[in-house]
């Protein structure tokens, strides 16, 4: 069994006992597991070489934001790790992201391995319309969204994480190259959580994303490994392969 590479599960824990329980209970189902900043906080680079040694790619959500010096350095550190995918705020501007994506590829080049794909975070999935209007903004998230996954491209971005939601409108303004990494991925009778721009597998996967970010629907749920079997088969009715 070759497992689905666009599902990315959420190890929000912050113990390797509990990483260590959920990685053996999805074993083979599953390839790709996402690390953010709980677990890293927390457990530190052990978890990634765990990870790897498990044959398992990362994708490392630490979601830099900074001036471009700073990010750029980060960045490049992070590199050495070996992880598949990191992302930083596209917010941090374009001078940022290409700061970024330059210390990446060089770091990578330098140590002979493949470069991180470089994944730039629009509006977090947990903000609704009231939330953004709260925030100041005058135009719909959606607009936002877009617009950043635009300036994010232009400035040497893979891909952007973005709810499924806004997943066509990307594709429609980025067309096929771009990564769309989408978590506020919700099976129905699933629990919304704290995530409100929501929509299930398949929805997701029709609208073009390219990566599914699913936690606690999976993680938290009575047994992991029928959870995430679920999903998975729903994926693979869904009968898409971006
Ligand atoms: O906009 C964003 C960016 C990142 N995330 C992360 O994805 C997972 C989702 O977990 P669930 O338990 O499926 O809600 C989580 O690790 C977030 O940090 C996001 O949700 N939204």
């Amino acid at each position: 069994m070759q497992a689905d590479k666009r599902l990315i599960v959420a190890l929000d824990v912050n113990d390797m006992n509990k990483v260590c329980e959920i990685v053996e209970a999805l074993g083979e189902w599953v390839a790709f597991y996402k690390v953010g900043m709980e677990l890293y906080y927390s457990v530190g680079v052990t978890v990634i070489n765990y990870l790897k040694s498990m044959g398992k790619e990362v994708f490392l959500d630490l979601k830099l934001h900074d001036i471009p010096n700073t990010v750029a350095h980060a960045a490049g550190i992070l590199t050495g790790l070996g992880v598949s995918m990191l992302t930083l705020h596209t917010g941090g501007g374009p001078a940022m992201m290409r700061a970024a994506a330059m210390a990446v590829a060089e770091k990578a080049a330098e140590l002979g391995i493949p470069r991180p794909k470089l994944i730039g975070v629009t509006v977090l999935t947990s903000i609704n319309e009231n939330e953004w209007t709260a925030l100041g903004h005058k135009t719909p998230v959606a607009d936002q969204v877009v617009h950043l996954a635009k300036l994010a491209q232009g400035a040497g971005m893979d891909g952007v994480v973005a709810s499924p939601r806004e997943a066509a409108l990307i594709r429609r303004a980025c067309g096929d190259n771009l990564l769309v990494v989408t978590p506020g991925i919700r099976p129905v009778g699933a629990n919304q959580d704290d995530q409100n721009r929501i929509a299930t597998p398949a929805a997701a996967l029709a609208a073009g994303a390219t990566h599914l970010v699913i936690g606690r629907p999976i993680t938290a749920a009575p047994n992991i490994a029928e959870a995430a079997r679920k999903v998975i088969r729903e994926m693979a009715e869904s009968g898409l392969k971006f």
